[in-house]
Protein backbone atom coordinates (compact mmCIF):
# COMPACT_ATOMS: atom_id res chain seq x y z
CA UNK A 1 0.00 0.00 0.00
CA UNK A 2 0.97 3.64 -0.33
CA UNK A 3 1.28 5.12 3.14
CA UNK A 4 2.19 8.64 4.21
CA UNK A 5 3.28 9.64 7.70
CA UNK A 6 2.92 13.25 8.78
CA UNK A 7 5.47 14.07 11.48
CA UNK A 8 8.80 12.30 11.39
CA UNK A 9 10.00 12.29 14.98
CA UNK A 10 10.50 9.31 17.29
CA UNK A 11 7.20 7.69 16.34
CA UNK A 12 6.79 8.85 12.73
CA UNK A 13 10.27 7.81 11.64
CA UNK A 14 10.06 4.45 13.38
CA UNK A 15 6.63 3.67 11.98
CA UNK A 16 7.69 4.76 8.47
CA UNK A 17 10.84 2.65 8.48
CA UNK A 18 8.93 -0.39 9.81
CA UNK A 19 6.07 -0.03 7.30
CA UNK A 20 8.65 0.23 4.49
CA UNK A 21 10.31 -2.90 5.86
CA UNK A 22 6.94 -4.65 5.78
CA UNK A 23 6.63 -3.85 2.07
CA UNK A 24 4.61 -0.64 1.97
CA UNK A 25 5.66 2.35 -0.12
CA UNK A 26 6.09 5.05 2.53
CA UNK A 27 6.49 8.82 2.46
CA UNK A 28 7.39 10.85 5.54
CA UNK A 29 6.15 14.45 5.56
CA UNK A 30 7.85 16.78 8.04
CA UNK A 31 8.28 20.55 8.25
CA UNK A 32 11.89 20.13 9.37
CA UNK A 33 14.10 20.16 6.26
CA UNK A 34 17.07 18.69 8.12
CA UNK A 35 15.04 15.63 9.19
CA UNK A 36 13.83 15.18 5.62
CA UNK A 37 17.37 15.47 4.24
CA UNK A 38 18.74 13.04 6.82
CA UNK A 39 16.19 10.36 5.94
CA UNK A 40 16.70 10.89 2.21
CA UNK A 41 20.43 10.37 2.59
CA UNK A 42 19.64 7.01 4.22
CA UNK A 43 20.36 8.02 7.80
CA UNK A 44 18.32 8.07 11.01
CA UNK A 45 17.39 11.50 12.42
CA UNK A 46 17.18 10.08 15.98
CA UNK A 47 19.18 7.64 18.10
CA UNK A 48 17.18 4.40 18.09
CA UNK A 49 18.52 0.86 17.93
CA UNK A 50 17.99 -0.78 14.53
CA UNK A 51 16.64 2.37 12.89
CA UNK A 52 19.79 3.34 10.93
CA UNK A 53 19.87 -0.13 9.33
CA UNK A 54 16.19 0.04 8.28
CA UNK A 55 16.48 3.55 6.88
CA UNK A 56 19.68 2.68 5.10
CA UNK A 57 18.00 -0.39 3.58
CA UNK A 58 14.80 1.34 2.48
CA UNK A 59 15.66 4.99 1.77
CA UNK A 60 18.33 4.16 -0.81
CA UNK A 61 18.75 6.90 -3.39
CA UNK A 62 18.99 4.38 -6.25
CA UNK A 63 15.34 4.45 -7.28
CA UNK A 64 14.49 1.17 -5.51
CA UNK A 65 13.60 2.97 -2.34
CA UNK A 66 10.40 2.20 -0.41
CA UNK A 67 10.93 5.13 1.98
CA UNK A 68 11.34 8.78 1.19
CA UNK A 69 10.79 12.03 3.02
CA UNK A 70 9.56 15.44 1.96
CA UNK A 71 8.38 18.77 3.32
CA UNK A 72 5.66 18.88 0.66
CA UNK A 73 2.20 17.87 1.94
CA UNK A 74 1.11 17.20 -1.66
CA UNK A 75 2.99 13.90 -1.35
CA UNK A 76 0.03 12.50 0.61
CA UNK A 77 -2.07 12.74 -2.56
CA UNK A 78 -0.17 9.78 -4.00
CA UNK A 79 -0.94 7.62 -0.97
CA UNK A 80 -3.98 5.71 0.34
CA UNK A 81 -3.59 6.18 4.06
CA UNK A 82 -1.96 8.93 6.15
CA UNK A 83 -0.85 8.50 9.75
CA UNK A 84 -0.67 11.65 11.87
CA UNK A 85 2.36 11.33 14.16
CA UNK A 86 2.57 14.93 15.32
CA UNK A 87 3.54 15.99 18.83
CA UNK A 88 0.86 16.54 21.48
CA UNK A 89 2.83 18.39 24.16
CA UNK A 90 1.72 19.61 27.55
CA UNK A 91 0.34 23.12 27.92
CA UNK A 92 1.31 25.20 30.96
CA UNK A 93 -1.81 24.09 32.87
CA UNK A 94 -1.03 20.41 32.24
CA UNK A 95 -3.68 20.00 29.55
CA UNK A 96 -2.93 18.62 26.10
CA UNK A 97 -1.74 21.27 23.63
CA UNK A 98 -3.42 20.45 20.33
CA UNK A 99 -2.08 23.40 18.36
CA UNK A 100 0.50 21.38 16.37
CA UNK A 101 -2.01 18.58 15.68
CA UNK A 102 -4.60 21.05 14.50
CA UNK A 103 -2.13 22.93 12.27
CA UNK A 104 -1.02 19.64 10.69
CA UNK A 105 -4.59 18.37 10.27
CA UNK A 106 -5.65 21.67 8.75
CA UNK A 107 -2.89 21.56 6.17
CA UNK A 108 -3.64 17.91 5.50
CA UNK A 109 -7.33 18.71 5.08
CA UNK A 110 -6.59 21.48 2.58
CA UNK A 111 -4.29 19.18 0.64
CA UNK A 112 -6.77 16.29 0.57
CA UNK A 113 -9.44 18.53 -0.94
CA UNK A 114 -7.43 18.16 -4.18
CA UNK A 115 -7.90 14.38 -4.11
CA UNK A 116 -10.70 12.65 -6.02
CA UNK A 117 -10.70 9.27 -4.26
CA UNK A 118 -11.51 8.64 -0.64
CA UNK A 119 -8.51 8.87 1.67
CA UNK A 120 -8.00 7.52 5.18
CA UNK A 121 -6.32 9.55 7.93
CA UNK A 122 -5.28 7.74 11.09
CA UNK A 123 -4.42 9.65 14.26
CA UNK A 124 -1.45 7.89 15.87
CA UNK A 125 -0.50 10.70 18.22
CA UNK A 126 -1.66 10.38 21.81
CA UNK A 127 -4.79 12.52 22.16
CA UNK A 128 -7.37 12.81 24.94
CA UNK A 129 -10.78 11.20 24.39
CA UNK A 130 -12.98 12.91 21.80
CA UNK A 131 -10.08 14.83 20.20
CA UNK A 132 -10.19 12.89 16.94
CA UNK A 133 -13.93 13.28 16.45
CA UNK A 134 -14.26 16.83 17.80
CA UNK A 135 -11.01 18.53 16.71
CA UNK A 136 -9.34 16.53 13.93
CA UNK A 137 -12.18 15.10 11.81
CA UNK A 138 -13.82 18.54 11.30
CA UNK A 139 -10.56 19.78 9.77
CA UNK A 140 -10.58 16.92 7.28
CA UNK A 141 -14.27 16.72 6.31
CA UNK A 142 -17.30 18.96 6.28
CA UNK A 143 -19.27 18.84 9.55
CA UNK A 144 -22.30 17.46 7.70
CA UNK A 145 -20.37 14.49 6.21
CA UNK A 146 -21.40 11.02 7.42
CA UNK A 147 -18.37 8.95 8.59
CA UNK A 148 -19.06 6.10 6.14
CA UNK A 149 -19.37 8.30 3.06
CA UNK A 150 -17.12 11.23 3.95
CA UNK A 151 -14.27 11.97 1.50
CA UNK A 152 -11.80 11.31 4.33
CA UNK A 153 -12.15 8.31 6.63
CA UNK A 154 -10.81 9.09 10.10
CA UNK A 155 -9.31 6.46 12.39
CA UNK A 156 -7.35 6.34 15.65
CA UNK A 157 -4.53 3.88 16.21
CA UNK A 158 -2.61 4.52 19.44
CA UNK A 159 1.07 3.60 19.55
CA UNK A 160 2.61 1.65 22.43
CA UNK A 161 6.28 1.50 21.40
CA UNK A 162 8.99 2.48 23.87
CA UNK A 163 11.99 4.56 22.96
CA UNK A 164 15.16 2.52 22.93
CA UNK A 165 13.29 -0.60 21.76
CA UNK A 166 10.99 1.17 19.31
CA UNK A 167 11.59 -1.00 16.24
CA UNK A 168 11.17 -4.25 18.15
CA UNK A 169 8.08 -2.96 19.97
CA UNK A 170 6.42 -1.76 16.78
CA UNK A 171 7.05 -5.01 14.92
CA UNK A 172 6.08 -7.21 17.90
CA UNK A 173 3.14 -5.41 19.52
CA UNK A 174 1.18 -6.91 22.44
CA UNK A 175 -1.93 -5.61 20.69
CA UNK A 176 -3.00 -3.47 17.76
CA UNK A 177 -5.83 -1.09 18.60
CA UNK A 178 -7.90 0.05 15.63
CA UNK A 179 -10.37 2.80 16.49
CA UNK A 180 -12.90 3.94 13.93
CA UNK A 181 -16.52 4.95 13.82
CA UNK A 182 -17.12 3.43 10.38
CA UNK A 183 -16.41 0.14 8.68
CA UNK A 184 -14.57 1.45 5.60
CA UNK A 185 -11.97 3.21 7.71
CA UNK A 186 -11.51 0.12 9.86
CA UNK A 187 -10.96 -1.98 6.73
CA UNK A 188 -8.30 0.44 5.46
CA UNK A 189 -6.51 0.27 8.81
CA UNK A 190 -6.66 -3.54 8.71
CA UNK A 191 -5.16 -3.46 5.22
CA UNK A 192 -2.17 -1.42 6.39
CA UNK A 193 -1.56 -3.67 9.40
CA UNK A 194 -2.09 -6.96 7.54
CA UNK A 195 1.60 -7.23 6.63
CA UNK A 196 2.64 -6.73 10.26
CA UNK A 197 0.04 -9.16 11.58
CA UNK A 198 1.16 -11.77 9.02
CA UNK A 199 4.59 -11.87 10.57
CA UNK A 200 3.58 -11.29 14.21
CA UNK A 201 0.27 -12.62 15.39
CA UNK A 202 -0.98 -9.94 17.81
CA UNK A 203 -4.53 -9.51 19.11
CA UNK A 204 -6.43 -6.80 17.21
CA UNK A 205 -8.74 -4.65 19.33
CA UNK A 206 -11.44 -3.10 17.20
CA UNK A 207 -13.19 -0.23 18.85
CA UNK A 208 -14.51 3.29 18.40
CA UNK A 209 -12.40 6.44 18.21
CA UNK A 210 -12.71 7.62 21.79
CA UNK A 211 -12.14 4.17 23.33
CA UNK A 212 -8.95 3.85 21.26
CA UNK A 213 -7.83 7.24 22.55
CA UNK A 214 -8.61 6.32 26.16
CA UNK A 215 -6.90 2.92 25.85
CA UNK A 216 -3.62 4.71 25.20
CA UNK A 217 -3.95 6.92 28.31
CA UNK A 218 -5.08 3.98 30.43
CA UNK A 219 -2.03 2.00 29.31
CA UNK A 220 0.42 4.78 30.14
CA UNK A 221 -1.40 5.78 33.35
CA UNK A 222 -1.35 2.20 34.57
CA UNK A 223 2.36 1.72 33.87
CA UNK A 224 3.33 5.11 35.32
CA UNK A 225 1.27 4.36 38.43
CA UNK A 226 2.87 0.93 38.73
CA UNK A 227 6.31 2.57 38.83
CA UNK A 228 5.08 5.16 41.34
CA UNK A 229 3.61 2.42 43.51
CA UNK A 230 6.87 0.47 43.53
CA UNK A 231 8.66 3.75 44.32
CA UNK A 232 6.29 4.40 47.22
CA UNK A 233 6.94 0.85 48.43
CA UNK A 234 10.66 1.34 47.75
CA UNK A 235 10.71 4.48 49.88
CA UNK A 236 9.07 2.52 52.71
CA UNK A 237 11.65 -0.25 52.22
CA UNK A 238 14.44 2.30 52.59
CA UNK A 239 12.97 3.47 55.93
CA UNK A 240 13.12 -0.13 57.20
CA UNK A 241 16.52 -0.91 55.67
CA UNK A 242 14.99 -3.41 53.25
CA UNK A 243 16.08 -3.98 49.64
CA UNK A 244 13.11 -2.97 47.44
CA UNK A 245 14.49 -5.04 44.56
CA UNK A 246 14.31 -8.24 46.61
CA UNK A 247 10.72 -7.37 47.47
CA UNK A 248 9.93 -6.53 43.83
CA UNK A 249 11.43 -9.82 42.62
CA UNK A 250 9.19 -11.67 45.05
CA UNK A 251 5.93 -9.86 44.30
CA UNK A 252 6.66 -9.95 40.55
CA UNK A 253 6.27 -13.74 40.72
CA UNK A 254 2.56 -13.20 41.29
CA UNK A 255 1.09 -13.24 37.78
CA UNK A 256 -1.49 -10.69 38.85
CA UNK A 257 1.33 -8.22 39.56
CA UNK A 258 3.88 -9.26 36.91
CA UNK A 259 7.62 -8.69 36.95
CA UNK A 260 7.81 -5.72 34.56
CA UNK A 261 7.88 -2.07 35.58
CA UNK A 262 8.90 -2.84 39.15
CA UNK A 263 12.26 -1.03 39.02
CA UNK A 264 12.15 1.48 41.84
CA UNK A 265 14.38 4.55 41.82
CA UNK A 266 14.29 8.02 40.33
CA UNK A 267 10.93 7.45 38.66
CA UNK A 268 9.57 8.14 35.22
CA UNK A 269 10.58 10.80 32.78
CA UNK A 270 10.41 10.99 29.02
CA UNK A 271 8.16 12.54 26.47
CA UNK A 272 5.07 10.55 27.38
CA UNK A 273 4.40 9.36 30.95
CA UNK A 274 4.74 12.86 32.47
CA UNK A 275 2.68 14.70 29.86
CA UNK A 276 0.13 11.93 29.35
CA UNK A 277 -0.66 11.44 33.05
CA UNK A 278 -1.10 15.20 33.44
CA UNK A 279 -3.20 15.47 30.27
CA UNK A 280 -5.64 12.75 31.33
CA UNK A 281 -5.81 14.18 34.87
CA UNK A 282 -6.64 17.57 33.37
CA UNK A 283 -9.18 16.09 30.94
CA UNK A 284 -10.85 14.20 33.81
CA UNK A 285 -10.96 17.33 35.97
CA UNK A 286 -12.65 19.21 33.16
CA UNK A 287 -15.47 16.69 33.32
CA UNK A 288 -15.70 17.22 37.10
CA UNK A 289 -13.82 14.07 38.19
CA UNK A 290 -10.70 14.31 40.38
CA UNK A 291 -8.49 11.23 39.75
CA UNK A 292 -6.94 10.67 43.18
CA UNK A 293 -4.75 7.71 42.20
CA UNK A 294 -3.19 9.47 39.22
CA UNK A 295 -2.56 12.62 41.23
CA UNK A 296 -0.76 10.49 43.81
CA UNK A 297 1.31 8.77 41.09
CA UNK A 298 2.51 12.17 39.89
CA UNK A 299 3.23 13.35 43.43
CA UNK A 300 5.36 10.30 44.26
CA UNK A 301 7.22 10.67 40.97
CA UNK A 302 7.92 14.35 41.48
CA UNK A 303 9.43 13.63 44.90
CA UNK A 304 12.04 11.01 43.88
CA UNK A 305 14.81 13.35 42.57
CA UNK A 306 14.71 15.37 45.80
CA UNK A 307 14.89 12.15 47.85
CA UNK A 308 18.06 11.23 45.95
CA UNK A 309 19.57 14.62 46.70
CA UNK A 310 18.61 14.37 50.37
CA UNK A 311 20.47 11.06 50.60
CA UNK A 312 23.48 12.87 49.18
CA UNK A 313 22.98 15.77 51.65
CA UNK A 314 23.10 13.30 54.55
CA UNK A 315 26.64 12.32 53.53
CA UNK A 316 28.11 15.48 52.01
CA UNK A 317 27.60 19.24 51.97
CA UNK A 318 27.91 19.66 48.19
CA UNK A 319 28.38 23.46 48.28
CA UNK A 320 31.48 24.07 46.12
CA UNK A 321 32.06 20.32 45.61
CA UNK A 322 32.49 18.61 42.25
CA UNK A 323 29.57 16.19 41.75
CA UNK A 324 29.38 13.78 38.80
CA UNK A 325 25.98 13.13 37.24
CA UNK A 326 26.10 9.85 35.32
CA UNK A 327 23.31 9.61 32.76
CA UNK A 328 21.22 12.41 31.26
CA UNK A 329 18.79 10.63 28.93
CA UNK A 330 15.39 9.82 30.44
CA UNK A 331 16.23 6.12 30.07
CA UNK A 332 19.03 4.09 28.48
CA UNK A 333 19.04 3.52 24.72
CA UNK A 334 17.85 6.98 23.72
CA UNK A 335 19.19 10.52 23.36
CA UNK A 336 15.79 11.89 24.46
CA UNK A 337 16.06 14.20 27.48
CA UNK A 338 12.45 15.36 27.53
CA UNK A 339 11.38 15.40 31.19
CA UNK A 340 14.47 13.36 32.10
CA UNK A 341 14.99 12.93 35.85
CA UNK A 342 18.48 14.31 35.31
CA UNK A 343 16.93 17.78 34.91
CA UNK A 344 15.54 18.15 38.48
CA UNK A 345 18.66 16.42 39.79
CA UNK A 346 20.97 18.97 38.11
CA UNK A 347 18.68 21.83 39.18
CA UNK A 348 18.82 20.59 42.77
CA UNK A 349 22.62 20.38 42.65
CA UNK A 350 22.84 23.89 41.23
CA UNK A 351 20.56 25.14 43.98
CA UNK A 352 23.01 23.63 46.46
CA UNK A 353 25.88 25.41 44.67
CA UNK A 354 27.60 22.18 43.60
CA UNK A 355 29.96 22.14 40.63
CA UNK A 356 28.24 19.72 38.26
CA UNK A 357 30.09 17.52 35.77
CA UNK A 358 27.73 15.47 33.62
CA UNK A 359 28.22 12.52 31.32
CA UNK A 360 25.91 10.62 28.97
CA UNK A 361 26.99 8.41 26.05
CA UNK A 362 24.49 10.00 23.63
CA UNK A 363 22.40 12.73 25.26
CA UNK A 364 25.02 15.31 26.29
CA UNK A 365 24.56 17.51 23.21
CA UNK A 366 20.83 17.71 23.83
CA UNK A 367 21.42 18.66 27.46
CA UNK A 368 24.00 21.33 26.61
CA UNK A 369 21.18 23.53 25.33
CA UNK A 370 19.25 23.08 28.59
CA UNK A 371 22.24 23.54 30.93
CA UNK A 372 24.96 25.40 29.01
CA UNK A 373 26.92 26.27 32.17
CA UNK A 374 27.71 22.87 33.60
CA UNK A 375 30.74 20.79 32.61
CA UNK A 376 30.27 17.87 30.21
CA UNK A 377 32.79 15.02 30.42
CA UNK A 378 33.79 12.88 27.44
CA UNK A 379 33.54 9.67 29.44
CA UNK A 380 32.13 8.39 32.72
CA UNK A 381 35.70 7.93 33.95
CA UNK A 382 36.49 11.60 33.20
CA UNK A 383 33.35 12.67 35.06
CA UNK A 384 34.41 10.69 38.13
CA UNK A 385 37.93 12.15 38.19
CA UNK A 386 38.30 14.41 41.26
CA UNK A 387 34.55 14.25 41.98
CA UNK A 388 33.50 14.25 45.64
CA UNK A 389 30.36 12.29 44.80
CA UNK A 390 28.65 10.60 41.87
CA UNK A 391 24.93 10.28 41.23
CA UNK A 392 23.66 7.49 38.96
CA UNK A 393 20.69 8.93 37.10
CA UNK A 394 20.30 6.70 34.00
CA UNK A 395 21.16 2.99 34.03
CA UNK A 396 23.36 2.85 30.92
CA UNK A 397 25.08 -0.58 30.71
CA UNK A 398 28.52 1.02 30.61
CA UNK A 399 28.09 2.35 34.16
CA UNK A 400 27.90 -1.26 35.38
CA UNK A 401 31.34 -1.83 33.85
CA UNK A 402 32.99 1.06 35.74
CA UNK A 403 35.72 -0.19 38.02
CA UNK A 404 39.16 1.43 38.55
CA UNK A 405 37.66 4.78 37.50
CA UNK A 406 36.21 5.08 41.03
CA UNK A 407 39.77 5.26 42.38
CA UNK A 408 40.18 8.68 40.71
CA UNK A 409 37.37 10.22 42.77
CA UNK A 410 38.23 12.71 45.50
CA UNK A 411 35.77 10.82 47.68
CA UNK A 412 34.30 7.48 46.55
CA UNK A 413 30.73 8.41 47.41
CA UNK A 414 28.02 7.08 45.06
CA UNK A 415 24.28 7.68 45.40
CA UNK A 416 22.47 5.42 42.96
CA UNK A 417 19.04 6.33 41.60
CA UNK A 418 18.78 3.35 39.23
CA UNK A 419 20.22 0.25 40.92
CA UNK A 420 23.29 -0.28 38.75
CA UNK A 421 25.58 -3.19 39.60
CA UNK A 422 28.69 -1.43 40.95
CA UNK A 423 31.94 -2.77 42.51
CA UNK A 424 30.94 -1.55 45.97
CA UNK A 425 33.10 -3.93 48.02
CA UNK A 426 35.97 -4.22 45.53
CA UNK A 427 36.44 -0.46 45.24
CA UNK A 428 35.41 0.41 48.79
CA UNK A 429 32.60 2.70 47.66
CA UNK A 430 30.51 4.68 50.11
CA UNK A 431 27.30 3.55 48.46
CA UNK A 432 23.71 4.62 49.00
CA UNK A 433 20.77 3.30 46.95
CA UNK A 434 17.57 5.30 46.59
CA UNK A 435 15.18 2.50 47.56
CA UNK A 436 17.53 -0.23 48.73
N1 LIG B 1 8.06 9.13 21.66
C1 LIG B 1 7.43 8.00 21.93
O1 LIG B 1 8.04 7.03 22.37
C2 LIG B 1 5.95 7.85 21.72
C3 LIG B 1 5.17 8.94 21.39
N2 LIG B 1 3.81 8.79 21.21
C4 LIG B 1 3.01 9.93 20.80
O2 LIG B 1 3.25 10.15 19.40
C5 LIG B 1 3.18 11.56 19.10
C6 LIG B 1 4.46 12.01 18.45
O3 LIG B 1 5.49 11.88 19.37
P1 LIG B 1 7.04 11.94 18.96
O4 LIG B 1 7.28 11.14 17.74
O5 LIG B 1 7.79 11.59 20.20
O6 LIG B 1 7.19 13.49 18.61
P2 LIG B 1 8.49 14.25 18.04
O7 LIG B 1 8.48 15.58 18.65
O8 LIG B 1 9.69 13.36 18.19
O9 LIG B 1 8.22 14.37 16.46
C7 LIG B 1 7.24 15.15 15.88
C8 LIG B 1 7.65 15.56 14.47
O10 LIG B 1 6.59 16.33 13.89
C9 LIG B 1 7.16 17.35 13.10
N3 LIG B 1 6.16 18.40 12.86
C10 LIG B 1 5.76 19.38 13.70
N4 LIG B 1 4.78 20.11 13.12
C11 LIG B 1 4.56 19.57 11.90
C12 LIG B 1 3.64 19.86 10.85
N5 LIG B 1 2.76 20.84 10.93
N6 LIG B 1 3.69 19.09 9.74
C13 LIG B 1 4.59 18.08 9.63
N7 LIG B 1 5.46 17.76 10.59
C14 LIG B 1 5.45 18.49 11.72
C15 LIG B 1 8.37 17.80 13.88
O11 LIG B 1 9.30 18.47 13.05
C16 LIG B 1 8.89 16.45 14.42
O12 LIG B 1 9.84 15.87 13.56
C17 LIG B 1 2.85 12.24 20.43
O13 LIG B 1 1.46 12.39 20.55
C18 LIG B 1 3.34 11.24 21.47
O14 LIG B 1 2.66 11.37 22.70
C19 LIG B 1 3.20 7.57 21.33
C20 LIG B 1 3.93 6.47 21.65
C21 LIG B 1 5.36 6.50 21.85
O1 LIG C 1 3.47 6.78 25.14
C1 LIG C 1 4.66 6.65 25.02
O2 LIG C 1 5.43 7.46 24.50
C2 LIG C 1 5.36 5.43 25.53
O3 LIG C 1 5.66 5.66 26.93
C3 LIG C 1 6.36 4.58 27.55
O4 LIG C 1 7.59 4.34 26.86
P1 LIG C 1 8.90 5.20 27.12
O5 LIG C 1 8.54 6.49 27.77
O6 LIG C 1 9.64 5.22 25.84
O7 LIG C 1 9.81 4.37 28.13
P2 LIG C 1 9.52 3.36 29.35
O8 LIG C 1 10.41 2.19 29.18
O9 LIG C 1 8.10 3.09 29.57
O10 LIG C 1 10.09 4.22 30.56
C4 LIG C 1 9.44 5.41 30.98
C5 LIG C 1 10.08 5.92 32.24
O11 LIG C 1 9.78 5.06 33.34
C6 LIG C 1 10.96 4.70 34.03
N1 LIG C 1 10.79 3.34 34.57
C7 LIG C 1 10.34 2.34 33.80
C8 LIG C 1 10.19 1.08 34.31
C9 LIG C 1 10.51 0.81 35.64
O12 LIG C 1 10.39 -0.32 36.17
N2 LIG C 1 10.97 1.84 36.39
C10 LIG C 1 11.13 3.10 35.90
O13 LIG C 1 11.54 4.01 36.63
C11 LIG C 1 12.07 4.80 33.00
O14 LIG C 1 13.32 5.03 33.61
C12 LIG C 1 11.61 5.99 32.18
O15 LIG C 1 12.06 7.19 32.76
C13 LIG C 1 5.51 3.31 27.46
O16 LIG C 1 6.24 2.23 28.04
C14 LIG C 1 5.19 2.99 26.00
O17 LIG C 1 4.32 1.86 25.96
C15 LIG C 1 4.48 4.21 25.38
O18 LIG C 1 4.22 3.97 24.01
Amino acid sequence: MYVSIVGSGYVGTTVAACFADLGHQVTNVDIDQSIVDTINTGEAPIHEEGLPELIDAHAAADGTSRLRATTDYDAVLDTDVTFLCLPTPQADDGSIDLSIMKAGAEQLGETLRKKQDRHTVVVKSTVVPRTTEEHIAPLLNNPSDEAETAPVGVGMNPEFLREGTAIHDFLHPDKVVLGADDERTREDMHAVFAALLDQHDAPVVETDLRTAEMTKYANNAFLASKVSLINDIGNICKQFDIDAYEVADAIGLDDRIGEQFLRSGLGWGGSCFPKDTRAIIHAAEETGYEPAMLNAAVEVNDGQPERLLELLDERLDVDGERVAVLGLAFKPGTDDIRNARSIPVIEGLQKRNASVVAYDPVAADEMRERFPDIEYADSAADALTDASAALIVTEWDEFGALDEAFETMARKLVVDGRRVDLPIEERGLEYEGLCW
